[in-house]
């Protein structure tokens, strides 16, 4: 009898996608004595984000490269080196020096710094044999979004978006879908405080694209309020052929379309890019 394959995840190099996080639709639903907010939310993810590579080093260490890694140089801490601090004070393991190489840009709603440790988590997981749910908790701790991030595919979100739930017969994987940012960072704390406090009512039940589209995202208002440009970039967007969804993710700036095909999603692309070429345009689908 032969020898049973062997999967690339155990041979292949320590290499994760730092999926970009989209929210199809967040609902802010009440704000928590400890100034956290309870949402309500759909995750979905690009199939496409940052790039982070683990080797074998002294102690933690974190090399960044990239498009958008001057964004994050003066910066002594970062989630990626956190995440793994965490995970080695649990588990031990020896050393381990990432290198991440910054496509998205930073502060941004579409949760890269996030996505970033919640690779590392699941980098240090593979080479360590553990079992991703058991770094759940140092994922919470890490953001409200890290969870979401760990497993990186369409969920349901509630409390501060780390309740998840999972997406029976998901609809959503590989539908065409354009991002837009328009270069100008937005605080998530600051966003989140310029919430008006009105409850708009929950999430629908059943098809997530038809949740999402009876939906909204309850902090386009205070994002729009911080940073005008962002009404520019959805009307820009909303305003495309073949579009079927066009909304800001999460606390911003960036703004997401959905379309009815790929042919549609670049022509919008194309359309956008001549436009306003110093916007930060990544055309992707979902995973
Ligand atoms: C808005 C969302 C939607 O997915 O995404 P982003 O815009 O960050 O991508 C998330 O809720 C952001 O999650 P994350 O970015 O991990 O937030 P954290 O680091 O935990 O919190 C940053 C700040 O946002 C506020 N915050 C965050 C989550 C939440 N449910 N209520 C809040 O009020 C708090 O002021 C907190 O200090
Ligand atoms: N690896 C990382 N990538 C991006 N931001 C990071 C990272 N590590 C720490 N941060 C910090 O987290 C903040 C939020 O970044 P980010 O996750 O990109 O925001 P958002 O969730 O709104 O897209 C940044 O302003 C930065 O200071």
């Amino acid at each position: 009898m032969s020898a049973p394959a062997v999967t690339d995840a155990e041979t292949g190099p320590l290499i994760e996608t730092g999926y970009a996080k989209i929210n199809l639709a967040l609902h802010v639903r009440h704000r928590a004595a400890d100034g956290y907010h309870a949402i309500e939310t759909i995750f979905a993810f690009a199939e496409d984000g940052d790039r982070l590579i683990l080797n074998d080093g002294e102690g933690v260490s974190l090399a960044i490269e990239g498009p958008f890694a001057a964004g994050l140089a003066g910066e002594s801490d970062n989630l990626v080196t956190r995440a793994a601090d965490r995970f080695l004070a649990r588990f031990g393991g020896g050393g381990a020096a990432f290198t991440l190489e910054k496509t998205l840009p930073v502060a941004s709603g579409i949760g890269g710094g996030s996505a970033d440790a919640a690779a590392a988590l699941r980098l240090l997981c593979r080479r360590g044999g553990v079992a991703v749910a058991e770094v759940m908790d140092i994922a919470a701790g890490l953001g409200a979004d890290v969870p979401a991030c760990i497993a990186s595919v369409a969920q349901r979100g509630t409390g501060r978006g780390d309740e998840l739930m999972s997406i029976a017969g998901d609809t959503l994987g590989g539908l065409a879908l354009l991002l837009v940012n328009p270069l100008k960072p937005v605080s998530t704390g600051a966003v989140f405080k310029g919430w008006d406090q009105v409850d708009r009512g929950a999430l629908g039940e059943g098809d997530p694209l038809a949740v999402a589209l009876a939906g909204r995202n309850d902090l386009e208002p205070p994002a729009l309020a911080i940073e005008p440009e962002i009404a520019r970039v959805l009307a820009l967007l909303g305003g495309q052929e073949g579009v079927t969804l066009a909304r800001m993710s999460g606390s911003g700036a960036t703004c997401f379309a959905l379309f009815d095909g790929t042919e549609a999603r670049n022509a919008a692309a194309e359309a956008i890019g001549v436009a306003e070429p110093g916007w930060w345009l990544m055309a992707s689908r979902l995973r």
